[in-house]
C-alpha cells in the first residue's frame, strides 16, 4: 500500500521537508525571504482576530528567529488596527536574521513598543507564542525557559506561530518544557510532530495556513507521513454486497483468555463481531467457555487446555487475533507458538508481543503487531522515554525489525508498513486510556483482515475505526469513566464524523 489509502489523507513533513518547502516558496516569491514572513505574519493576524475578535491587549513574545519575524509581523498589524501591543524577547535575543530584522524595525517605525521580558507578561488579552518554530533543537536554555514559564503563568490563552515552543516540529519530542499553546497556525503544511507523541498536550486547536502558495511549492518534497481524520473512515470500510453471507465476511479466532483474564478474549471477540466479520470463534481456557457465551451467544467458545490441539481452529479461520488476556506462562508461549505455526494470517497484541520479545520468532510477512509503547520498548529494546521520543520512528524501526506492519498506539496511533508508507491516526482521544482498549482495537483489525482487507489497510482503516468509535462513546457519555464496550457499541452507529 503505497499511496494513502484515500485522498482524504494529509502529509505531513519533518523538518528538512519544510526547509525546503520555504526555500522553493521564496524562489516562487522572487527570492523576497520577507514577502513570505508577510504573509505568515499577516495570516496569524487574522487568525487572531477570527478566535479572539475582542482582544484589545496583545502581547507578542518573539525569538531571534524567522519565527520571531513573523510575530513581529503580526505585531504591526495588530497595531495598525488600533490593539493596545507590546512585543517581549529574552535579553540579548534581538532579530537576527534580514527578514526578521526588517519585520522589527517595521514594527518600531509604526510605533511598536519593544522590551526585555520579565519573569511575569504584562496584563494582557491575548499572548502569542513567535519564540522558536521550526528552527528549535535541543533543550530549550535558561532564557528561553523563563519565557516559556512568563508564558505559562499568564492567564491568558496562547496563539502559537508554527510550532508551540520548545516542541520538536519533526517528531513531537519535548526535551525540556514547552508552551502549552490554545491553538496553534502552521505555516504552509503540516508538521509531523504535531500530529503525535508529547507534542499533542501542547498544540492545542491545530490548523494551518497555506499563505497563497502555489502547489509547486511541495514539488519533490516527500511527506514522513499521512494523516488520516475520522471523516474518511465510512469510504474505506469494506462494503457487503447484497449477496453476502456470514462467510463472505470472514472468520476470526480470537486466541488468548488465560485464567483470570478472559474478559480480553471477549472484548476482541466482541470488537470482530462489531467490527463486520461474519464470524467470530475463541479459543480459551475451558472456565471461560460459559461465561463468554452468556455473554456473547453469536461467538463460538472452544475450551483449549492443550495448545496443540489449535490446528483445527486455526484451520477454520481466516485470520486469528493472538495475545488478548495470553499471560505468559507454559500454555500461553504453546497457543502462540501452534497460532504463529498454522494461522492464516495474524494479530499479534498484549501478551503475546512480550512472549515475542522474551524469545523472538519469525513471523509471517502479512502479519499485525498493535503494541502499546511499552510493549514496542521490549521488542526494540529500548527504555519507553526513547520510543516515545520519536514515535514515527519507533514505528518503523518494529517495522524493519519484524518484517511486519505496526501498529504503535497512544495518543496520535502510528502504523508503519513494510515497503509502504507511515500513516498517524487524528482520531481518539483520553477517554481511551483503559484496560481493554487495545483488546477492542485487536478484534476490529482482525474483523478488517477477515473481510479481506490486506494487513496494512486493516491496521490503518482499524487504528482510524476504533479512534472514531471511542470518539463517538465520549460524544454520547463523555470521555470519563468510558468502556472498552462503550466503543464496542459505537462501532455500529454510522457516523458523520
Ligand atoms: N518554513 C516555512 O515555510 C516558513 C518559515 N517561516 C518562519 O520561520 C521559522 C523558522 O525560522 P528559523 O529562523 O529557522 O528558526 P526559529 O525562528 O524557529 O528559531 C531558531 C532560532 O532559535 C535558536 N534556537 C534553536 N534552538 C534553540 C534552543 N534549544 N535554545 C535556544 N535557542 C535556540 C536558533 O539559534 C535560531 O536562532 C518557522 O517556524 C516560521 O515561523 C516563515 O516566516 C513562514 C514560512
Ligand atoms: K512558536
Amino acid at each position: 500500500m503505497h499511496a494513502p489509502v484515500t485522498d482524504a489523507a494529509t502529509p505531513l513533513y519533518d523538518v528538512a521537508a519544510m526547509r525546503r518547502v520555504e526555500t522553493q516558496a521564496i524562489a516562487l516569491l522572487g527570492n523576497d525571504a520577507s514577502a513570505l514572513m508577510e504573509r505568515a505574519g499577516r495570516a496569524a493576524w487574522g487568525c487572531l482576530l477570527d478566535h479572539w475578535p475582542q482582544a484589545r491587549r496583545i502581547v507578542v513574545v518573539c525569538g531571534p528567529g524567522n519565527n520571531g519575524g513573523d510575530g513581529y509581523v503580526l505585531a504591526r498589524h495588530a497595531l495598525e488596527a488600533g490593539r493596545e501591543v507590546q512585543v517581549l524577547h529574552a535579553q540579548d535575543q534581538a532579530p537576527r536574521s534580514v527578514p526578521a530584522r526588517q519585520a522589527a524595525a517595521a514594527f518600531g517605525d509604526a510605533g511598536g513598543r519593544v522590551a526585555v521580558a520579565g519573569a511575569r507578561l504584562p496584563d494582557c488579552d491575548i499572548v502569542v507564542d513567535a519564540v522558536f518554530g521550526i528552527g528549535f533543537d535541543g533543550r530549550a536554555d535558561d532564557a528561553s525557559h523563563a519565557l516559556f514559564a512568563a508564558i505559562a503563568a499568564s492567564a491568558a490563552p496562547v496563539l502559537a506561530l508554527d510550532v508551540p515552543s520548545g516542541v520538536d516540529a519533526s517528531c513531537g519530542d519535548v526535551p525540556g518544557i514547552a508552551v502549552r499553546a490554545t491553538r496553534t497556525l502552521q505555516f504552509i503544511g503540516h508538521h509531523a510532530g504535531l500530529a503525535t507523541g508529547a507534542a499533542l498536550d501542547h498544540v492545542g486547536d491545530l490548523a494551518v495556513a497555506a499563505l497563497a502558495l502555489p502547489p509547486e511549492v511541495f514539488d519533490g518534497v516527500a511527506p514522513v507521513a499521512w494523516s488520516l481524520r475520522g471523516a474518511a473512515l465510512e469510504s474505506l470500510l469494506p462494503q457487503r454486497a447484497r449477496t453476502a453471507h456470514k462467510g463472505s465476511a470472514g472468520h476470526v479466532l480470537v486466541a488468548g483468555g488465560n485464567h483470570g483474564m478472559g474478559g480480553a478474549a471477549m472484548l476482541a471477540a466482541s470488537a470482530a463481531l462489531r467490527a463486520g466479520a461474519g464470524l467470530v470463534s475463541v479459543a480459551t481456557r475451558a472456565a471461560h467457555v460459559a461465561p463468554l457465551l452468556s455473554r456473547t451467544p453469536e461467538v463460538m467458545a472452544h475450551a483449549l487446555e492443550d495448545p496443540t490441539r489449535m490446528a483445527p481452529l486455526l484451520a477454520m479461520a481466516d485470520v486469528c487475533a493472538v495475545g488478548p488476556g495470553l499471560g505468559r506462562d507454559a500454555w500461553a508461549s504453546g497457543v502462540l507458538k501452534a497460532t504463529i505455526a498454522a494461522a492464516h494470517a495474524l494479530v499479534v497484541d498484549a501478551d503475546a508481543l512480550n512472549l515475542l520479545a522474551a524469545s523472538p520468532r519469525h513471523l509471517p510477512a502479512a502479519t499485525v503487531l498493535t503494541p502499546h509503547p511499552g510493549e514496542a520498548a521490549r521488542l526494540l529494546g529500548r527504555t519507553v522515554l526513547e520510543v516515545q521520543r520519536d514515535r514515527i520512528a519507533s514505528a518503523r524501526a518494529l517495522c524493519a525489525r519484524y518484517g511486519c506492519v505496526v501498529v504503535l498506539k497512544g495518543a496520535g496511533t502510528v502504523v508503519a508498513a513494510p515497503g509502504a508508507g507511515t500513516w498517524i491516526i487524528d482520531a481518539g482521544n483520553p477517554g481511551m486510556a483503559v484496560g481493554g482498549m487495545g483488546d477492542a482495537l485487536t478484534g476490529i483489525i482482525a474483523a478488517l483482515r477477515a473481510q479481506g482487507l490486506p494487513a496494512a489497510e486493516a491496521a490503518v482503516v482499524g487504528a482510524l475505526q476504533h479512534g472514531v468509535a471511542g470518539d463517538r462513546a465520549a460524544a454520547e457519555g463523555g470521555a470519563r469513566g468510558m468502556l472498552p464496550s462503550d466503543l464496542i457499541a459505537a462501532l455500529r452507529r454510522p457516523g458523520q464524523d
